[in-house]
């Protein structure tokens, strides 16, 4: 396939229009299958994150203003172009994330597309509830909070913009969003998309940058909200930073998900699952399923099962439609993740797949699969973040769930298991956010997504999203006399 130039028109998207800075650092985006140049951006200075700030705040009262369906329809020609242009879109999408288009054309912009679909339907549903009180009687309002920060990882850049632009605008907020300066490009692609679908200038705002960036961003007086899909450490810090201005937040951070296969499941499944929860996207999922709890008797047959399937990895280029795993997304994840595996080996671990970079250009490692892992090593305690899956045995339910649970992450939990009361039983004794049973790691954007405990907080998705994109306003109506003491 002949690679498109990717170059943007300018770095920032503010007004309603492409802006630049060079006096920004430098932010280069590498092509992950081969560590080749292939756009270069700046970072936003101060001048430019104030600029976009004053744009959304600017804008925020007339967006707000107008009638809810017409935000909705904004919302859904946006998503109608998100589909139209899905081909192109994908391929920004897996040259600046290095994930295979077979996965970009299905699961990135159509992702995107399905939150402002979604929550573009929703806009015009939101109204507040009557409240008899006698005589007198009340009445809720929802309204926007203001101009809201939404901060990107660089797994799923169009889907992380769509997750946190779409229920933001339907309640009647702006925001200015920073990518990843990892996978700096589709987010200007959707505010390109929402300004053609009709959303007025400034309400939908991209700056790019690192970290500081983002900092400015959050401490800014002018915004309400910070939206933040990162790491732990990362979401430490900008959940403080937010609290010093009393701001809401949404944190969707990082996990170490657990993954139950019961002797009674059907292995077959259990195997996808255990696929989607660690090979997908070269294992760079949040809510990845990474320790593989499987029951004592069914432990030889889920691992000759997972060996088999593992014959149909295509490794290539990801352009390659054909390709179905890709490399990480830069030089340094990989590192990372390759010190995950030498931690496993080096503390007793049985590799019974992969374990290595890949011996070809680019960020590739293979999908790697450790059994005999105990509780108490650095793989089955670590987020990787990588194609790293933990294959650990055990007798009972209790124990199993009490294992599962023994971690400070709470993003997501599955349990596969053809006994449908303990399906049920299991999945209400996790303690985690969004949990799967006879699946994983489906992300419908009908069912809220997030998180509990050290993994986040807030919902994204469903109707839960509104919750963390509006507030409520009560207005109490006096009908007769205000009797007061004196
Ligand atoms: N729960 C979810 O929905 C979800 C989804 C995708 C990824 N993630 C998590 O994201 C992580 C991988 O992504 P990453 O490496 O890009 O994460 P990261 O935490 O390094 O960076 C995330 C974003 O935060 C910005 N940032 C960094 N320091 C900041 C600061 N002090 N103030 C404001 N912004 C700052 C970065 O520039 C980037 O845009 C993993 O832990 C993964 O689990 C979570
Ligand atoms: O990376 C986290 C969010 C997600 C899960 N599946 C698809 N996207």
């Amino acid at each position: 396939m002949t690679r498109p130039d990717i170059q943007p028109k300018a770095s920032h998207f503010i007004d309603g229009a492409a802006i630049e800075d060079t006096d920004g650092t430098p932010i280069v985006c590498t092509y992950a299958a081969t560590g080749e140049e292939l756009a270069r951006l700046h970072a936003a200075t101060p001048a430019i994150v104030d600029r976009a700030l004053a744009a959304a705040d600017r804008a925020q009262a007339e967006w707000a203003a107008l009638q809810p369906v017409e935000r909705g329809r904004v919302l859904r020609r946006a998503a109608d172009i998100l589909r139209e242009r899905n081909h192109g879109l994908s391929v920004i999408e897996t040259l600046d994330t290095g994930k295979p288009l077979q996965e970009t054309l299905v699961a990135d912009a159509t992702s995107g597309a399905d939150a402002l679909e979604y929550f573009g339907g929703l806009a015009a549903s939101l109204g507040g509830e009557h409240i008899p009180l006698g005589g007198d009687w009340a009445y809720t309002v929802r309204e926007p909070l203001g101009v809201c920060t939404g901060i990107g990882a660089w797994n799923y850049p169009m889907q992380i913009a769509c997750w946190k632009a779409a229920p933001a605008l339907a309640c009647g907020n702006t925001m200015v969003f920073k990518p990843s300066e990892a996978t700096p490009l589709s987010a200007l692609k959707l505010a390109e998309i929402l300004v053609e679908a009709g959303a007025p200038a400034g309400v939908f705002n991209v700056v790019q940058g690192y970290g500081e960036v983002g900092a400015q961003l959050i401490g800014d007086d002018r915004v309400a909200k910070v939206s933040l899909t990162g790491s732990v450490p990362t979401g430490r810090k900008v959940y403080t930073a937010a609290a010093e201005g009393m701001k809401h937040v949404t944190m969707e951070l990082g996990g170490k998900s657990p993954m139950l296969v019961f002797d009674d499941a059907d292995i077959d499944k259990a195997v996808s699952g255990a696929i989607l929860g660690n090979f997908y996207s070269s294992g760079q999922i949040c809510s990845n399923g990474t320790r593989v709890f499987v029951q004592r008797k069914a432990l030889e047959p889920f691992l000759d099962r997972l060996r088999e399937r593992l014959s149909g990895v295509v490794m290539g280029d990801p352009l390659d439609e054909e390709t179905n795993f890709g490399p990480l997304v830069n030089e340094s994840q990989m590192e990372k993740v390759l010190g995950f595996i030498q931690a496993g080996r080096d503390e007793g671990a049985r590799l019974v797949a992969g374990g290595a970079r890949v011996d070809r250009p680019g960020y590739y490692v293979e999908p790697t699969v450790f059994a005999d892992v105990t509780d108490d090593m650095t793989i089955a305690r670590e987020e990787i973040f990588g194609p790293v899956l933990s294959v650990l045995s055990f007798d009972t339910e209790e124990e199993a769930i009490r294992r599962a649970n023994a971690t400070p992450y709470g993003l997501a939990a599955g349990v596969f298991t053809n006994d449908l009361a303990r399906g049920h039983r299991v999945a209400a004794a996790f303690r985690a956010g969004t949990t799967f049973i006879n699946h994983y790691n489906v992300t419908p954007v009908e069912m809220p997504f997030g998180a509990v405990k050290m993994s986040g907080f807030g919902r994204e998705n469903g109707k839960a999203a509104i919750e963390h994109y509006s507030q409520v306003k009560s207005v109490y109506v006096g009908m007769g006399d205000v009797e007061a003491p004196f």
